[in-house]
């Protein structure tokens, strides 16, 4: 991997990557802040609450259920961004860490092992009663009952809602404190606490690349910016 100064990055050096739902476009998965980043006319953020799950479960289960469903749908796989993070993964020496915001499993379909879904996966669920957490499918409903403690209605997704703690801040933290490179694909740096990953990294003395369709909130913290589709500018980037 080079950077735009042809200066080679070392595959040996601690390397942070940070994913967004930009990377995912592109097989079919709505962006957040896509087209009108409505859902049956709920802006996301009013669905993805703790708040919303406790006034109105069955509307937070059918947006989680339909989810799913597009996500175990035809034509869903990883596209050539996924594909190269993949190789990338494969071929890195040093420590090698991918964070992913997004709740799809597209990461670990394109083979890749090493990731942290800080905002939890679209593939689980947990129960509020015993904290046990395994597969949903996509009838989930306040009519579900935990296989393990055999409770109603106290099955919820297994993600981090907006106002609720991500996952794994202490592993990324100490990654991004040792880091030399830090990559950040396909997100618009809005949502904390990830949009201020590469503060951090920055103040470790990393080389920090950002490559997104547009400008982030973030933009000017990257030393290094690749403008274009992910499925072209991260094979690009990596090979
Ligand atoms: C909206 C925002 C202002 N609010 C927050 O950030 C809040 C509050 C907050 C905390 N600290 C703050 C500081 C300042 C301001 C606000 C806050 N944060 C929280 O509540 C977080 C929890 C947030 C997590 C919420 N859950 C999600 N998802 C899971 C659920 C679900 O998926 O249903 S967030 C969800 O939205 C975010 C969407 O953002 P992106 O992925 O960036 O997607 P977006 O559509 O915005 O952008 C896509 C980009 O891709 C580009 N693109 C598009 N197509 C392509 C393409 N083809 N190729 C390349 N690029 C492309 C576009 O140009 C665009 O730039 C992701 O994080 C995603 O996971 N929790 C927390 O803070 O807990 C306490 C705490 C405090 C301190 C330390 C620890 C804890």
């Amino acid at each position: 991997m080079r950077n735009e100064r042809g200066r080679r990055l070392g595959k040996d050096v601690p390397i942070v990557v940070l994913t967004g739902a930009g990377i995912s476009a592109e097989s079919g998965l709505a962006t957040f802040r896509g087209a009108d980043g409505l859902w049956e006319g709920h802006r996301i953020d009013e669905v993805a609450t703790p708040e919303a799950f406790r006034d109105d479960p069955e509307l937070v289960h059918r947006f989680y259920n339909a989810r799913r469903r597009q996500l175990a749908g035809p034509g869903i796989a990883p596209n050539a961004a996924h594909l190269a993070l993949a190789r990338l993964e494969r071929a890195w020496t040093g420590d090698f860490l991918l964070v992913t915001q997004n709740v799809d499993d597209l990461h670990e379909r394109a083979g890749m092992v090493r990731t942290l879904h800080m905002h939890g996966q679209l593939g689980m669920m947990r129960c509020l009663a015993c904290d046990e957490v395994g597969p949903a499918d996509e009838q989930l409903s306040v009519r579900s009952c935990c296989g393990v403690c055999g409770s109603i209605a106290t099955l919820r997704p297994d993600v981090v809602w907006f106002g609720e703690m991500p996952r794994g801040l202490g592993r990324i933290y100490k990654a991004l404190e040792t880091c030399g490179i830090f990559i950040a694909i396909g997100t618009s740096g809005q949502v904390y606490p990830a949009a201020g990953f590469v503060e951090a990294a920055r103040a470790a003395g990393a080389w920090s690349i950002e490559v997104n369709l547009l400008a982030s909130a973030v933009s000017d913290f990257f030393d290094e910016h690749w403008r274009g589709l992910a499925s072209e500018a991260v094979p690009a980037l990596v090979d």
